[in-house]
């Protein structure tokens, strides 16, 4: 039988996570979401058939997994008032906050907790998701392999053995997919100046990095071969990469990337720290 999951908030990313879960054959009827409006709640129900509620105690009273799916600022408020009736089931706790530490949360709900941070992306929607995984030395076995289950039916999951490198996975695969989405908006606007409409330009251009991603992960090649694949020497990639490297597209990407982990820590920092 399916295991109980309950998502506390039901947001951007929790939506995404349960619309893939369920698309994936995961019984609706095992899983449960909360938020503070019924009117987040309702499309959820109808169009994916779960059980809501806006009442957090009643919603992981049979729960085996509690995600956590709130914001990291509301995180604190939330796990303090669910802290009994946690303490009373003791289920597993998915946390998908990004820079709130496994013994921060544990503590917030009262000690002695199988936590499993999960660092997932919004792509998760449509069973394309990414997410990083990290447990604390609660979590036995088997619920390491329920966590990797139910990301696996999302997406792909990779374990990582220490907990600062969900700050690594925040920046490559948590915050990427706004990267590309970013890329899109720039592509479709170059192409507007080169003369396509716009539906076509952005068609074309997510079309390509759909088709470039699939290549990639189907190949033996590297990247790097990849694009000299492309690049026809004298030809017209080779002038178009030569800008981008010029341009400073790698120190881009290295400085966003950065920034993105150095938040998730002033983050664990700032929420973290005791009264
Ligand atoms: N968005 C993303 O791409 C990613 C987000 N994350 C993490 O996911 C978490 C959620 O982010 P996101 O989905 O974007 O945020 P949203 O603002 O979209 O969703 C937050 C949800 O929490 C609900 N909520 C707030 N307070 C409570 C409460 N007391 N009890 C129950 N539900 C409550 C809100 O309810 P209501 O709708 O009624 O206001 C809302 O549904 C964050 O911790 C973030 O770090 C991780 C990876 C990627
Ligand atoms: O921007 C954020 O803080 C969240 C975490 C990763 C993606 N969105």
């Amino acid at each position: 039988m399916a295991s109980n999951v309950t998502f506390i908030g039901a947001g951007n990313m929790a939506g995404a996570i349960m619309a893939g879960m369920v698309q994936s054959g995961y019984p609706a009827a095992a899983i449960t979401a909360t938020a503070t409006r019924d009117t987040t709640l309702q499309p959820l129900r109808d169009q994916l058939g779960i059980n809501t509620s806006t009442d957090n105690h009643a919603a992981i009273a049979n729960a085996d997994v509690v995600v956590l799916s709130v914001k990291p600022q509301g995180m604190r408020k939330v796990c303090e008032s669910l802290r009994e009736s946690i303490q009373g089931t003791r289920p597993l706790i998915i946390s998908v906050a990004a820079g709130l530490s496994a013994d921060t949360l544990e503590q917030w709900l009262g000690g002695d907790l199988a936590v499993i941070r999960c660092m997932p992306n919004t792509p998760s929607l449509v069973g394309a998701g990414a997410s990083g995984l990290f447990a604390n030395d609660n979590v036995s076995d088997a619920q390491r392999e329920l966590a990797t289950q139910l990301m696996e039916s999302v997406g792909i999951a990779a374990w990582v053995e220490e907990e600062p490198l969900i700050d690594a996975v925040t920046a490559i695969s948590g915050s990427a997919p706004a990267y590309f989405f970013l890329m899109f908006e720039a592509m479709e606007d170059a192409g507007v100046k080169l003369g396509l409409d716009a539906d076509t330009a952005r068609r074309l251009a997510m079309q390509t990095a759909l088709g470039a991603a699939t290549m990639a992960m189907r190949s033996d090649k590297s990247p790097a071969e990849l694009k000299r694949n492309v690049m026809s020497p004298g030809g017209t990639t080779e002038k178009a990469v030569a800008h981008l490297e010029q341009a400073g597209l790698r120190n881009a990407l290295d400085g966003a990337m950065q920034a993105c982990a150095q938040r998730a820590r002033e983050m664990s920092a700032e929420l973290g720290k005791d009264d």
